[in-house]
């Protein structure tokens, strides 16, 4: 954590800055080049942000003082940085290349993380060659994924943003990728919803195979599996797991040469690169197009630990994250892709930033003296725009991140349309930025002749930041960069403010009250049971769900 005097000093720098309108700040075109940043070919536009260049070296010192640099190099090299639970937060590992070296007490954990994506590629060239087939003989064709939050978001988030990517979606002809996230019931019909058990396979991913909707869900569909197909002996071809809890999943019947395994230094919500990801991914895709993800997030890993801080993207990006939140005061911050395929970015982005940074205290267990994390929302461009953009126009201000694409992954360009439709997109990937910052007053209304008593209404007062990436296209290996990215943003944050991003205790609490809760359904679904536990509010409710 920086010090009392390096925050002090920067709430100096935010006093300038709010003082100060955007429209001023983007004349400066010698500031405006400084915050376009390039990475291979990524572009970072961050001139809409409420900084000038000296707050950007007030915010690199920021960093430097809450040793960032060092916590980086120590999380590259292994250290046990998760102090509160005593591990390595090394998911760089996973997509790192079979070269590499990595040590975790002494040992390079590279060559393991090949073994399970050797395995993995055998496995899933066989299922989809055919080789590897159902109970009765025939091709699985159909996968079901069974898990939730880290085990869930960021498989499902790749699996939709390459679903229209020209060579996955060849890749996956004829093949189906469903997920099973939420313990509702309602869930497991709309997974199973015309699906044949002949033809599935249940893909159970959990790296401690304990969390209760996951269990409560394997079980339900290993019943199904049973019902359809007949026979308990069907489970060993249908069910496979990903997880790091290898006792557990022998428990639960799974055949150890259908499990998968990762390890302790992988924390959920950076897992997606390892079996909870690769594995789905790769029967649906291939394994080819899975390795091109890893590979650009290793591009982007070895940006972030070599690049000098005014050209480190993940730098640049939490430390702008910590200033609107901690130092302007902002609460929120919105992701706006203007890709429909990253349909699902928002809510993995939620999960990846909300539980790594949503913190009250210091690792050394002390409160940290500034706001901490941000609410994070956010829908595909143009929908946002139809929708919450009003409130972000001309209600509260909120930070803007807007994500772009130079190429369509489908081209469309109509007879006598004046642009393409990707084009058309794009237009308003550019225009909304400028419309947030520079805002429209009161004068330019009245030259425009807007009656004086829309005058009010039609003012539009700007100063709105944000910034923009501008990617080349949304290709598997474009898209590792893209996640990798956020996660070392995330990442620079947490180190900034000094919490430990790599815990999440706060989910803990309301899994304890559960079951009690779920005790006590138990009983009363059967006869009287002691509700003596609860608030008075509580046994209410529980009383007229009963009734
Ligand atoms: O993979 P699992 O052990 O089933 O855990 C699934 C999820 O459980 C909890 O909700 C944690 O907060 C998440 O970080 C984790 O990803």
């Amino acid at each position: 954590m920086a010090s009392a005097q390096a925050w002090s000093e920067l709430s100096a720098a935010a006093s300038k800055m709010k003082a100060t309108h955007l429209r001023t700040l983007l004349q400066d075109q010698a500031r405006n080049d400084y915050m376009y940043v390039k990475c291979g070919g990524m572009t970072l536009d961050y001139c809409r942000e409420k900084v000038d260049v000296d707050t950007m070296g007030k915010l690199f010192s920021l960093a430097e003082k809450a040793g960032v640099d060092t916590k980086k190099q120590k999380m590259f090299a292994g250290e046990r940085i998760n102090e509160t639970e005593g591990r390595p937060v090394l998911h760089v590992a996973l997509r790192a290349p079979r070269s590499a070296v990595i040590n975790v007490d002494g040992k390079n954990v590279v060559p393991e993380v090949w073994q399970v994506l050797d395995a993995m590629k055998e496995f899933s060239d066989k299922v989809r060659s055919g080789e590897r087939v159902g109970y009765t003989g025939k091709p699985l064709k159909d996968v079901v994924c069974i898990g939730i939050g880290g085990s869930y978001l960021g498989v499902e988030f790749v699996f939709e943003a390459l679903k229209t990517d020209p060579a996955a979606a060849a890749a996956a002809e004829g093949r189906r990728l469903r997920f099973l996230a939420n313990v509702d019931p309602i869930d497991v019909k709309r997974a199973l919803d015309g699906l044949s058990a002949e033809t599935t396979l249940v893909v159970i991913i959990s790296k401690t195979f304990t969390t209760a909707e996951t269990m409560l869900n394997a079980k339900t569909v290993k019943e199904w599996l049973i019902k359809e197909l007949g026979t308990e002996a069907c489970i060993p071809k249908h069910v496979v797991a990903c997880s790091t809890a290898l006792d557990k999943t022998k428990a639960f019947g799974i055949d150890p040469a259908n499990v998968f395994g990762f390890w302790d230094w992988v924390g959920g919500r950076f897992s997606c690169w390892s079996a909870v990801g690769v594995l789905a991914l790769s029967l649906q895709y291939g394994f080819g197009v899975v390795q091109q993800f890893l590979e650009g997030a290793h591009v982007m890993d070895e940006h972030f630990r070599t690049a000098p801080p005014t050209e480190n993207l993940p730098l640049i990006m939490g430390l702008l994250a910590v200033w609107n939140c901690s130092v302007l005061g902002y609460e929120g911050i919105a992701v706006l892709p203007y890709c429909q395929a990253l349909v699902r970015f928002v809510p993995h982005i939620q999960q990846l930033d909300m539980e790594s940074n949503g913190k009250r205290v210091q690792m050394d267990g002390t409160v940290v003296p500034v706001g901490t994390g941000a609410i994070y929302f956010g829908e595909p461009g143009t929908n946002g725009q139809h929708s919450f953009y009003q409130l972000m126009h001309q209600g509260r201000a909120i930070p803007a991140e807007f994500i772009g694409f130079a190429h369509s992954q489908n081209p469309v360009e109509l007879p006598g349309e004046p642009v393409s439709n990707h084009d058309e997109l794009m237009s308003n990937f550019f225009a909304q930025p400028d419309a947030l910052a520079l805002g429209k007053t009161a004068d330019e209304l009245k030259a425009e002749g807007v009656p004086e008593k829309l005058v009010p209404h039609k003012t539009f007062t700007g100063d709105r930041p944000s910034l923009s990436l501008l990617l080349p296209v949304c290709n598997a290996s474009w898209l590792g960069q893209l996640l990798a990215l956020y996660e070392h943003r995330t990442a620079v944050q947490g180190w900034v403010w000094g919490i430990n991003s790599f815990d999440q205790w706060g989910v803990e609490l309301g899994k304890v009250l559960a079951k009690e809760v779920r005790s006590y359904l138990s009983t009363a679904r059967k006869g009287p049971a002691n509700d003596s536990k609860f608030i008075s509010p509580t046994k209410m409710l529980l009383k007229k769900y009963l009734e």
